[in-house]
Parts: structure tokens; sequence; C-alpha cells
């Protein structure tokens, strides 16, 4: 049996006294943690280092940097696992679907390798659709979804993958107003269903208010 889940319990994501240097000079610091099924938000100034705080969490860390501190989620510090080992989902500004692959090709694919069976893939994946009210889509290529379709697609090819705590980068900054409060609630609403904490970065203070968690204000590195 291949190893199902590095490890299984839904936890707290802790960031625990994380500090990122730049070419060895101080950039962005956080100690903090969030429940499952919370929020805790990000906010700065552009350049203040949030985006390479996710990073490091995800396992992406540039050469450019240094990290001292540790991430956990539950039990599990994720920051001693490799990237494809630490179970956590990755929304940004882009949904960055794969374009050579249908909407159920790019579902597929975010799918736990333990899940055998391609009928019982594409239920999954029939279901997920039918979740965000997008039955029926499967055959589509990507390039013909509207902005806030892309954006639902994006959201279940993560959730797809059963990660354990979701990272957001600025996910909600390129949909017009109406459609950034909507598709907003429905990543926290499922988030929060599936008892995930999120990490969400953003410039926008509706963004923040909507998450409705705890807020942190990062400030420009000297
Ligand atoms: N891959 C990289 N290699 C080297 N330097 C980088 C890299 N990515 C970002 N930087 C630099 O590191 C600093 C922090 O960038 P980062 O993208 O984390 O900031 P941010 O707070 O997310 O900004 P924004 O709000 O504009 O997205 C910036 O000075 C940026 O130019």
């Amino acid at each position: 049996m291949p190893d199902r889940h590095a490890f299984d319990a839904k936890g707290t994501l802790r960031f625990d006294r994380v500090e990122i240097l730049r070419h060895g000079a101080p950039l962005i610091a956080l100690d903090e943690k969030v429940e499952p099924g919370g929020v805790l938000t990000v906010m700065g100034p552009s350049g203040s280092g949030k985006s390479t705080l996710l990073n490091y969490a995800a396992g992406f860390l540039g050469s450019d940097f240094t990290a001292r501190g540790s991430v956990h989620i539950g039990e599990t510090e994720i920051t001693r696992l490799p990237a494809y080992e630490r179970h956590v989902g990755l929304l940004f500004q882009d949904p960055l679907l794969f374009p050579h692959l249908s909407v159920a090709g790019n579902l597929l694919f975010a799918l736990p390798s333990w899940l055998k069976g391609l009928m019982h893939r594409r239920e999954r994946v029939e279901k997920a659709l039918e979740e965000v009210g997008m039955s029926g889509f499967g055959p589509r290529d990507p390039a013909t979804l509207s902005g806030g379709q892309k954006a639902r697609v994006a959201l279940m090819r993560v959730l797809l993958a059963e990660p354990r705590a979701l990272l957001l980068d600025e996910p909600f900054s390129k949909l017009d107003r109406d459609l950034r409060s909507q598709i907003r609630e429905l990543v926290f609403a499922k988030a929060k269903a599936r008892g995930l904490p999120v990490l969400l970065v953003t410039h926008d203070h509706a963004d923040a208010e909507a998450a409705g968690g705890m807020v942190v204000e990062v400030r420009q590195a000297e």
C-alpha cells in the first residue's frame, strides 16, 4: 500500500518563530498559529516578504533566502519534509490551470495516487464540479471558462489533493468586486467545512474582514 498520507490528523497550522532572511538581512518574521477551520490573514507592503513566507511553508524557498524557525501542521513539522509530502494546498492570483488539459483533466491530475480506479476517480471529479455548480464542465477547455469558473476549478483542484492546510497568496485580487466576495466566501466555507487551517496573504481589508480571523500586519524590512 503506498503511503496514503505522510500524516493523517488535521491540525493547527503553526509558524514557530519563523524568520526569513534575504541575502542575510531580516525580511519577514511570523510567530502565530491558526486552528483547523480558521483563517490567519497576513497583510503588509509590497516586497515585505509575504509570498516568501508562504514559499517557505510550501517548501519552495529560493536560494537568495535563508530561514530560521519551523512550520507545523498538528504534530508534524512540515519544514522537515520535502515539498511533495507537506500536503499544503496553494492558491495564487492566477488560477494556473494546465492549458493542455480539460477541466476534468486538471482535476484528475490532483487526485492522490492512492485513489485507484478510473471510474472512481472520474466520479470524484464530477462530484467536485457539482459542488461548485459546474456539473458537465469536465470536457471544457480551461481557456473557455470565465474568471469565476477558473477560480472554482482551481479551488477544487487544490481540495481534491486532500491538503492539510491552505496557503492563499492574493487569490481573489484579479476578480472584480462581486465575484471576489462570492469566491472568497466559497473558499472560506470549503476550508471551514473540511476543517482546514488557512493562511491568507492579501492587500485588501475587505478580504481580511471576510476571513474573520486574526490579522497580522508585517512591516517593510529596513
Ligand atoms: N525568487 C526570488 N529571488 C530573489 N529575490 C526574490 C525572489 N522572490 C522575491 N524576491 C524579493 O524578496 C522580497 C520579498 O518578496 P515577496 O514576493 O515575498 O514580497 P510580498 O510581500 O509578497 O510582495 P507583494 O505584496 O508585492 O506580492 C522582494 O524584495 C522581492 O524582490
